[in-house]
């Protein structure tokens, strides 16, 4: 049935929807009719909110079928990435909570325990429910409980190490667990690679299984038996195997492979699910489903299939509702075109996300200088190692948070190797609507630690564009430059420059140097005049290079009476921290006040209302600085050591 059918029924049979048990009383008829009138919701709440509209039109008819074989919150769903759980709420009583999906106060844009008991794992970063489903399927098996473990995971998700590594050890542990494979063929774009191609043959050959049976069937009544007889069929399993499919890795893997079953067939699925739920080992459902389906634009939106619209979009078109802006991934991906137009040797690596992270605009203009490794950020730093090894520059593009799990790989087998690399990192900071998983906080603490890493923070697209050619031309190892989501700030030119740190402001006074890092520049202009108001001067610096700490940031440090430092990442090992610690080892005796973002899980919001909440806005920064530097005044003793400025999370 169509949207458009769906919509005459004005949702009626979705309003009965209160659990899951209310959808394995209906009909196939009424499930048809359920699955429409989802989508019609779907549009109607996401148009709104903004949020991941595609995948979860592609797994409607899915996700009815999994609740109605499996029985939630008893057996456990685990979805990875966790973008696509949407119907899943729907389904176990959360449709009210859509109209404030991913807003603050509002519903999760991905699982999440506080929710609903049917939400077990809060991910968001792709390729970790088969392991959680591992241990899970163990922590059962030992325990003796009879409950099944479900994994939804996508094409895209699967080209993810992890998931390997799982799927390795799940074959060995042989327990039962069903992993539905939810392959539309795309992540963001077409999902690249070997296992793609393998997933796209093995959909082309629906036939397999059936070829199979019928063999087995046959050589049943050969009076051979034993292990000639194993291996007479193994022989012409394999046979058929690489006649009729390809090698069918799953099952070659030792899982069980069942697929493809057409992902929008609620009854095709389910009698998928309900043969790999008795199977008693483990079992890989295949659906082939479209992401996007049902919804026009997002079908025929060749880019991502309405991935994630960033925001409130047309229902009629899906083009966003906001004006277009100009953003920060805007400057970094046409100034990545105008250097490698001149440097044969800078090549871009994505993992997954070409579009979003900007390096589609430089495969669009050098498509042989670009490598799409798939959701693979640890292969993507260890294979960015050996493209440097081999005389290249390349530049990773990711998103911040999704570095974070290629710690060890940027640590050993880039910089300890002193290898140019240089990490682009989008979405640096608070983010906003995806939440704390998503927040790209933490990278100037955990990357802060890597001998001879060096860290970019440009402040607005003059100095991003500066300072990804500054990182270009290091040739003696790796370098990150890191700038936050959203639309580029308004350039804000230096006063003058001290070595590499850039003056933004100064005055007759120097009671306070307030380091502004990055996008916060902007921010520490406001709190000057503020501050200024109250009697006191600022010189505010932007450091540019936050790592290491630039010597000329220590003598600035050293001239005045009170050093603030305003940072958009966790304060623990942040910057004010590197600087507390280089003016320890100057022994330069001026207080040090850092503010930050507390090393917690902060909640979704808009970006701005999370930064209020951390008290980072202009005017809480103004207050806090005042009431230092008078404090400051009203106790004329000696300036206590930089260390000794109070404890911090
Ligand atoms: C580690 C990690 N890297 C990148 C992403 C960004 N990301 C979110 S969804 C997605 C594509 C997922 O594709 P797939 O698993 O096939 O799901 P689909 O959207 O097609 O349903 C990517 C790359 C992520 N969530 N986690
Ligand atoms: C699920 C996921 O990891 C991404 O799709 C995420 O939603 C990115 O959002 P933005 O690209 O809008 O920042
Ligand atoms: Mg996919």
């Amino acid at each position: 049935m169509s949207v458009e059918e769906g919509t005459a029924n004005h949702g009626r049979l979705l309003g009965t929807v209160r659990d899951p048990q209310d959808v394995k009383r209906m009909t196939v008829e009424q499930l048809d009719i359920l699955a429409a009138e989802i989508r019609d919701f779907l549009i109607a709440k996401v148009s709104r909110t903004g949020g991941h509209i595609g995948p979860n039109l592609g797994v409607v008819e899915l996700t009815l079928a999994l609740h109605r074989v499996f029985d939630s919150p008893r057996d456990r769903f685990l979805f990875d990435t966790g973008h696509q759980a949407y119907v899943h709420k729907i389904l176990t009583g959360r449709q009210a909570g859509f109209d404030k999906l991913r807003q603050r106060g509002g519903l999760s844009g991905y699982p999440n325990q506080a929710e609903s008991e049917h939400d077990l794992i809060e991910n968001s970063h792709a390729s970790t429910a088969l392991s959680y489903a591992d241990g899970l399927a163990k922590a059962y098996a030992l325990r003796g409980e009879s409950r099944s473990v479900v994994a939804v995971v996508g094409d895209g998700a699967l080209t993810g190490g992890m998931c390997w590594e799982a799927l390795n050890n799940i074959a060995a542990a042989g327990n039962p667990l069903v992993i539905v494979v939810n392959d539309n063929g795309r992540s963001y774009a077409p999902t690249i690679g070997g296992l793609a191609d393998h997933l796209s043959s093995l959909r082309l050959s629906p036939g397999y299984e059936k070829v199979l049976d019928t063999v087995k069937e046959a050589l049943g009544s050969t009076p051979l038996v034993g292990k000639p007889m194993y291996e007479v069929l193994h022989a012409v399993k394999k046979g058929i195997k690489d006649a009729v499919a390809p090698q069918a890795m799953f099952e070659d893997l030792g899982i069980k492979y069942v697929g493809p079953v057409d992902g929008h067939d609620v009854t095709a699925v389910e009698g998928a699910l309900r043969a790999a739920k008795n199977f008693g080992g483990p079992v890989i459902v295949h659906a082939v489903t479209r992401k996007g389906y049902g919804y026009r634009p997002a079908e025929e939106d060749e880019a991502d299939c309405l991935h994630g619209p960033g925001g409130a979009f047309d229902v009629e078109t899906g083009q966003l509702v906001a004006a277009p802006s100009v953003k920060w991934t805007h400057v970094f991906a046409d100034e990545l075109v105008a250097i490698a137009d001149e440097r044969p040797d800078v090549v871009g690596i994505t993992a997954a996300m070409a579009e979003p992270t900007g390096i589609a605009t430089l495969a669009r203009k050098h498509p042989d200088r670009v490598y799409d490794v798939g959701i693979a950020e640890q292969h993507a730093a260890t294979s960015a190692a050996g493209l440097a090894l081999g005389g290249l520059h390349p530049v990773v593009a990711v998103y911040a948070t999704f570095l974070n799990r290629a710690f060890d790989q940027v640590l050993l087998d880039v910089a300890m190797h002193k290898l140019p690399v240089t990490f682009v990192l989008d979405r640096a900071g608070i983010t906003g609507p995806d939440g704390p998983s998503h927040y790209g906080i933490w990278d100037m603490s955990v990357f802060g630690v890597v001998p001879g890493l060096r860290i970019a923070a440009p402040r607005d697209a003059g100095s991003l564009r500066e300072e990804l050619r500054e990182a270009v031309a290091v040739d003696d190892g790796p370098t990150i430059v890191r700038f936050p989501t959203g639309t580029v700030a308004a350039d804000l030119p230096a006063v003058r420059r001290i070595g590499a740190v850039d003056v933004l402001a100064e005055s007759a006074r120097t009671d306070v140097l307030l380091v502004a890092v990055g996008s916060f520049a902007q921010l520490g202009m406001e709190v000057a005049a503020r501050v200024a108001e109250q009697g006191y001067g600022v010189t505010v610096v932007d450091p540019r290079w936050v790592r290491p700490v630039p010597a000329e940031l220590v003598e600035l440090a050293a001239a005045h009476r009170l050093v603030v430092t305003v940072e958009d990442g966790v304060r623990v090992g942040g910057v004010g921290d590197a600087l507390a610690q280089a003016m320890r080892d100057a022994d330069v005796r001026v207080p040090l006040r850092d503010l930050g973002v507390p090393a917690d899980w902060h909640p979704h919001g808009t970006r701005a209302q999370i930064l209020a909440d951390l008290g980072l806005t202009a005017q809480d920064v103004a207050r806090d600085v005042t009431g230092w530097i008078s404090g400051l005044d009203a106790q004329p003793v000696e300036p206590v050591r930089a260390d000794e400025a109070g404890a911090k999370n």
